[in-house]
């Protein structure tokens, strides 16, 4: 099976027979990518963030946690991942924008942490994109990432991506124990929320998915017990698949919803 060889619509009926969820996975609407089926006020503070796909800018990029940059305090959720999930292609999606994200079939292609405001000037929240982890990872990476968590006021919520045709492996439940360290803070306050989030869905035979979630589900548990129950995504369908979700799901872990 080649991506985009299903429509949305039979997608979405194949995985969930018509009920929002496979086993404790979170699906988008009926309508993929629109945000039918949410409520008129959701509807207007999603359109008022993502709506002008053009007012979406990159403004600063940091290779090391020295040059990570003072912005003006918009909330901010970063992206974590193994190298190739789909990180960069994630933001094009929910950014509604093809190229603002440079992506590539080559893992390793983002090597920086990359700010990104949304929303017209002056800006409603902060996307942060950030390199992969795992044998195409680089140490100095690791350190600006976790740099990054442990000093970003700013920061609302870890997108943690993994694919669907491959699961988790190693670096994955390690990088989730890892993450888990950072959401309990000595004084019992949670700095931030962790989301899992499955990408590629549509590189998945049609009769795998719920076994494939239900995996992928279960191993994330096991590794991160706090992080949030998986997304299901794709962002090579047309229109791409999950993304309504993760606009809702953006806006309301930076409390804009
Ligand atoms: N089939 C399929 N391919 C995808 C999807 N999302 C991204 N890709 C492809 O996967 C490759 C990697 O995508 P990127 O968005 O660059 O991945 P990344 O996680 O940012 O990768 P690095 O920056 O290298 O860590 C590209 O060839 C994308 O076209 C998807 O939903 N389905
Ligand atoms: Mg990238």
């Amino acid at each position: 099976m080649t991506a985009n060889s299903h429509a949305p619509m039979s997608l979405f009926r194949v995985i969930n027979h018509g009920k929002e969820r496979v086993g404790n996975c979170l699906l988008g609407s009926k309508t993929a990518a629109s945000l039918a089926g949410y409520s008129t006020s959701a509807k207007a503070v999603m359109e008022k963030i993502f709506g002008d796909s053009k007012s979406a800018e990159f403004v600063a990029g940091a290779g090391s946690t020295t040059s990570i940059p003072k912005l003006h305090g918009l909330p901010e959720v970063i992206v974590a991942g193994r190298a190739n999930a789909g990180k960069s292609s994630l933001f094009n999606s929910v950014l509604g924008r093809t190229s603002l994200l440079h992506t590539s079939k080559k893992p390793g292609h983002t090597q920086q942490l990359n700010f990104f405001r949304v929303g017209a000037e002056p800006g409603k929240l902060v996307l942060v994109d950030a390199p992969g982890y795992g044998a195409r990872g680089r140490p100095q990476w690791g350190e600006m990432f976790d740099g990054y968590l442990r000093t970003r006021k700013e920061l609302r919520r870890v997108y943690i991506l993994f694919n669907a045709k491959h699961g988790l492996n190693g670096y994955d439940t390690q990088m989730l124990s890892h993450l888990s360290t950072f959401l309990v803070s000595p004084s019992g306050a949670q700095p931030f929320t962790l989301q899992a989030v499955i990408t590629k869905i549509d590189t998945v035979p049609v009769d795998k998915f719920p076994g494939v979630l239900e995996k992928m589900r279960k191993d994330i548990f096991a590794s991160a017990p706090l992080c949030l129950p998986p997304i299901v995504t794709s962002s090579l369908m047309s229109p791409p698949f999950g993304i309504d979700l993760m606009k809702k799901n953006i806006a309301e872990a930076c409390g804009l919803l």
